[in-house]
């Protein structure tokens, strides 16, 4: 009989994770790995892999421990390695409370762009505060077949390129990263977002994540679009001292994202398990060869 690793399956707004407990760290998660896991054929399927982790057994967040007792050691579907992930930090947190693990209301979680408050709400949905969005200097232009586009640097502790464009269609089949220009602006690759007007303080997008494609949520994306939306409208918080949030549609949902005068970001929505089962711990080591 071959050895059974726990997994669930779990997803924000459709942005969907396999989600891995080892509290002790002991499984030795390859890119190879999380990629087999995130196969939607041949694996279990997703845009990510969830290794939950204790701070204080993982060497990129034992000096986060005191603080947070969990780290979201999260990977993108090809196995690479992301700061952090929005969508992620909210199925973290309801994973964490299915499994008994924190109780509703206010809990810190540890990842790699930081310690997350998050906030588990009665009624369903999580609040993570996401920390400040940086808003980097340098023009770029994003590209999908003839047409280009003036995008905005946003840093939501991973890379955003933010580009208002006049129809979501104009973003065409996403399965290749849309090529921007100049190369030098992200040597670390970019997560590229699409956003059309909807009504006042509200916008949908489309995006094109590094690391797993065209996914149908990406948290972090959508605080750099409100980040963006709201510079563009000539909203700023830090200057006017008041709070501005927006309603960010995507394919798979809906976020609410609200920035505050100190520069906090806050993102609201929903997060769910929706399986949970065993791994094939010999199959796994046969995808790997
Ligand atoms: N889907 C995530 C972002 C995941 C990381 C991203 N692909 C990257 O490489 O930066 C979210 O909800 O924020």
């Amino acid at each position: 009989m071959s050895t059974r690793i726990a997994f669930l399956k779990g997803h924000g707004t459709e942005n969907d994770f396999v989600i891995v407990p080892d509290p002790e760290n002991t499984l030795d998660l390859t890119p190879a790995a999380v990629a087999a896991l995130c196969d939607r054929r041949a694996g279990i399927g997703g845009d990510g892999v969830l290794h939950v982790v204790r701070s204080a057994a993982h060497p990129e967040a034992r000096s986060m421990a005191a603080e947070a007792e969990w780290f979201m050691d999260y990977r993108n579907g090809d196995g690479s390695i992301a700061e952090m992930c929005g969508n992620g930090t909210r199925v973290f947190a309801r994973y964490l409370r299915h499994a008994g693990l924190v109780d509703e209301g206010d809990l810190a979680i540890a990842t790699r762009a930081g310690v997350k408050s998050v906030h588990i709400d009665k009624d369903g949905d999580i609040t993570v505060g996401m920390g400040s969005a940086r808003l980097p200097e340098g023009d770029v232009t994003v590209s999908v077949g003839e047409r280009s586009w003036p995008a905005r640097n946003v840093n939501m502790g991973n890379p955003h390129a933010v580009a208002f464009v006049d129809d979501l269609a104009h973003a065409g089949d996403l399965f290749g990263p849309p090529p921007f220009s100049p190369a030098a602006a992200y040597p670390e690759g970019v997560n590229v977002e699409f956003v059309v007007d909807r009504g006042p303080r509200h916008v949908a997008m489309r995006v094109h994540e590094r690391g797993s494609g065209e996914t149908r949520s990406c948290g972090t994306g959508a605080c750099a679009v409100a980040v963006a939306a709201a510079r563009r409208d000539g909203a700023d918080p830090a200057v006017t001292g008041t709070p501005v949030t927006y309603t960010v549609d995507l394919p798979g949902g809906r976020l609410v994202i609200t920035e505050r005068p100190d520069g906090e970001i806050e993102m609201t929505g929903p997060a769910v398990i929706v399986a949970e089962g065993e791994i094939d711990a010999d199959w796994l080591e046969s995808a790997l060869r």
